[in-house]
Order: C-alpha cells, then sequence, then structure tokens
C-alpha cells in the first residue's frame, strides 16, 4: 500500500521554492502536551524509546495537533550513548546525568563502538513504523554533534561555563582528538542508520558548540565536523546543522558539506545573508516570544517570514526547542499563522 507523503520540506531544505513556508520545531514532541504528560507518569523518555508503537505515537502527536510539515523522531541526543558504555541517566528538572564521566585516554579508549541493529533497534524499528506506515509528512532524524556530547560527558551533566571540557581540550589534546574520533564514527554509523530506515532529512545539534572562539572551533572541532558530514553525504539527504549562540561560527559552517543552517533567534536571516551565509537557512522565532501575548507572536512570526520570503526557501523553527511551558494551542496557531501567511 503506498501512501501520499507531503515532501514540501524535503524540497525547501533542497533551496527549491515552495507553495509555502514548512514548518517544525524543534522539541515539538513531549514537553506540554496532555497526551504527552499522562504517558510520562508512568513512562521515562527511555522506557518510551524502546517502545516503537508507544514513540511512534508521541513522534506524531505534534504532527497530528499542529500540523507541522515534518516529524522529529521522539527521542533524546543522549539515546546512543549507553551503546558506547556510556551510564547516562535523565534526571528530572536537571537533564542528562552521566555516572562516569570521561577524565583520561583509558576512559575514552573503554567507549565502545555502535552497531546500530543490535545497540538501538528500536530506534530503527520506531523509524520505519512512522515512515512505511503511518506519517504522511517526512521524519527527521537527528543525533547531538561531538562537542556537545563531549561537554555532557566529560562534565557529568549540564553546566554552565564547559569548564572541565576545555581544560581537557587545551591541555591533553590527545585525549580530547581520540574522543572526537569516536563520537565522530557513533554520529556516522548511527546517523546512516536511521536513513536507511527512513529518516528524510537529519539535523546534527551542536547545542553548546557557541561555547568556543572561531579559532578554536577550526582547531578542535572542524575536522570532524566535515568528516561526519562528507561521510554523510553521500546519503543524499538534506542535511541540517544547529547550534545556539553561534553566529561567530556561521562562515565556519558554511564552509562545511552542509545543507541547511538552523539559526537561533540571536541572528536575523538578514544578518546571515549579510555576513555572507549561502546555505538554506532554518529558524528563528525566538521560543520565548511564544509566551507573550499573540499580537507580539503574529508580528514576530510575520516579521520573519517577510525577510524569509525574498529567499529561494525556508523552513520555519524556533531558535531553540519548544520550553515546557509553551502551550500547544500556540503552536498549532502558529503553524497556521506561518502555513496562511506565507502561501504564495
Ligand atoms: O540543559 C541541559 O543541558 C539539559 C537539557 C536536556 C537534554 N535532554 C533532556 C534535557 C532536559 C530537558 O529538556 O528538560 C531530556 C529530554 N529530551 C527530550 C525530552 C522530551 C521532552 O522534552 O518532553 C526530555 C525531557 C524528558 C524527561 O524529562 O524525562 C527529547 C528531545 N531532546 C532533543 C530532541 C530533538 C529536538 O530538539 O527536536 C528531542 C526529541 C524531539 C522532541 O521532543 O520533539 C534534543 C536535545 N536534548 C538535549 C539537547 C542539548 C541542548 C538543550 O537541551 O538545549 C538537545 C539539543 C537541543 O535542543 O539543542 C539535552
Amino acid at each position: 500500500m503506498s501512501k501520499q507523503i507531503n515532501d514540501t520540506i524535503i524540497r525547501a531544505y533542497n533551496g527549491e521554492k515552495t507553495d509555502y513556508t514548512p514548518a517544525w520545531f524543534m522539541r515539538q514532541a513531549g514537553r506540554s502536551q496532555k497526551e504527552y504528560r499522562e504517558l510520562k507518569k508512568k513512562y521515562s523518555l527511555f522506557e518510551i524509546t524502546h517502545q516503537p508503537e508507544l514513540c511512534a505515537y508521541v513522534t506524531r502527536l505534534p504532527v497530528e495537533h499542529y500540523g507541522v510539515d515534518a516529524a522529529i523522531l521522539y527521542k533524546d541526543i543522549m539515546s546512543p550513548l549507553p551503546s558506547l558504555g556510556v551510564d547516562v541517566e535523565i534526571k528530572s528538572g536537571i537533564g542528562p546525568v552521566i555516572a562516569n564521566p570521561i577524565r583520561n585516554l583509558q576512559d575514552v579508549e573503554k567507549l565502545g563502538a555502535i552497531n546500530p541493529k543490535n545497540d538501538v533497534p528500536y530506534v530503527l524499528d520506531t523509524i520505519r513504523l512512522l515512515s512505511e506506515e503511518q506519517l504522511e509528512v517526512p521524519l527527521i532524524g537527528f543525533s547531538g554533534a561531538p562537542f556537545t556530547l563531549a561537554s555532557y560527558m566529560i562534565e557529568g551533566g549540564p553546566s554552565r561555563n564547559y569548564g572541565k571540557t576545555k581544560a581537557m581540550m587545551y591541555s591533553q589534546p590527545d585525549v580530547w582528538f581520540a574522543l572526537m574520533d569516536k563520537l565522530g564514527d557513533m554520529v556516522i554509523e548511527y546517523v546512516k542508520a536511521q536513513i536507511a530506515a527512513g529518516a528524510r532529512a537529519i539535523q546534527i545539534f551542536d547545542s553548546w558548540v557557541g561555547a568556543l572562539n572561531a579559532p578554536d572551533y577550526r582547531m578542535f572541532i572542524k575536522p570532524v565536523m566535515q568528516r561526519i558530514f562528507s561521510e554523510l553525504q553521500k546519503e543524499n539527504v538534506p542535511l541540517i546543522i544547529f547550534g545556539v549562540g553561534a553566529r561567530h561560527l556561521l562562515l565556519e559552517w558554511n564552509e562545511l558539506p552542509v545543507d541547511v543552517i538552523g539559526l537561533d533567534w540571536r541572528t536575523s536571516i538578514t544578518e546571515a545573508r549579510q555576513m555572507g551565509v549561502t546555505k538554506v537557512l532554518q529558524g528563528n522565532l525566538d521560543p520565548a516570544i511564544l509566551l507573550a501575548d499573540w499580537e507580539t507572536i503574529e508580528s514576530r512570526t510575520k516579521g520573519i517570514l517577510d525577510e524569509a520570503m525574498q529567499q529561494e526557501s525556508h523552513v520555519f523553527n524556533l531558535g531553540h526547542g519548544v520550553t515546557p511551558d509553551i502551550s500547544p494551542e500556540t503552536l498549532k496557531k502558529l503553524t497556521e499563522l506561518i502555513h496562511t501567511y506565507s502561501k504564495r
């Protein structure tokens, strides 16, 4: 049985002009949705993701409720780490906490390699279920990037200033590059498996890499990112890079073999173009705006669409993830506004 897929977002990622501006929202699955909150009384994130039917249901909720143009697989950037031997737990009110942080070369050497079919079969089963049977929009797969994953693995949890991470990078470069190699291999294998199972686009979250300046990015991060994207480019699906507070790295990203750059809310589409960014752009409404009155939401959203409609193509998103205090009603109204206002 073949079903009709609305591919608008893939065409926009490929740089084609579309009839309207497609949209999805980082962290659109989960968060404040009622049905999800009910499930979370019984199950943790890892418990949901280990059950393909349930995980597919959570992934579909925002598509069905908001009318967004893509689904993003419900799981976390931490999800593949247990397969490398990382003892990670998501603690309520804190976020990911790692019991065995990386301190030295021995710790890095102890990390295993991912074999997606054996280690995360439930992720691949969920993707197949969604893409072959259930979804009428493309499914976006994702992975955390080496710096962002390493920051949790070295700090042991969320951090404000990445002190231990940077200290390792500067004073133990052999350990650092060994860790980047391992995480680079993981990202490549994990993402390739997601694409083989049916993911139609891939976002690489380097959420915290904006903590580095451009020369350090070039020295310590860019080589592994170049390797990851060069490998993934062979798979022929749109590749998106995203990070927060990374304005000073946009031109570095623009040199990588990526198709799309995700902007946070600090840099406008116009500014990114003036700086010389040539890739397709995704973004970039400040998620905090969604806590303001509707008039503000409407005028800021139209402002972004007005800027972007002079472009060949654009995918609307937030400048970072939906926070748990944003109401599902607002996300539904926002999606309708984007679709109607951008109709060409
Ligand atoms: O502050 C920190 O560093 C910890 C943040 C944190 C992470 N996982 C976490 C938490 C706690 C929480 O969100 O409440 C823990 C986490 N991840 C997720 C959830 C589900 C939910 O928010 O209701 C939760 C909360 C679950 C729980 O409380 O049990 C799911 C998740 N994380 C992520 C994604 C991918 C996406 O954004 O679309 C997705 C799935 C797709 C979706 O929900 O729609 C990505 C993620 N997780 C994480 C990061 C690092 C950066 C960041 O958080 O902003 C990033 C990348 C990013 O958003 O930039 C780490």
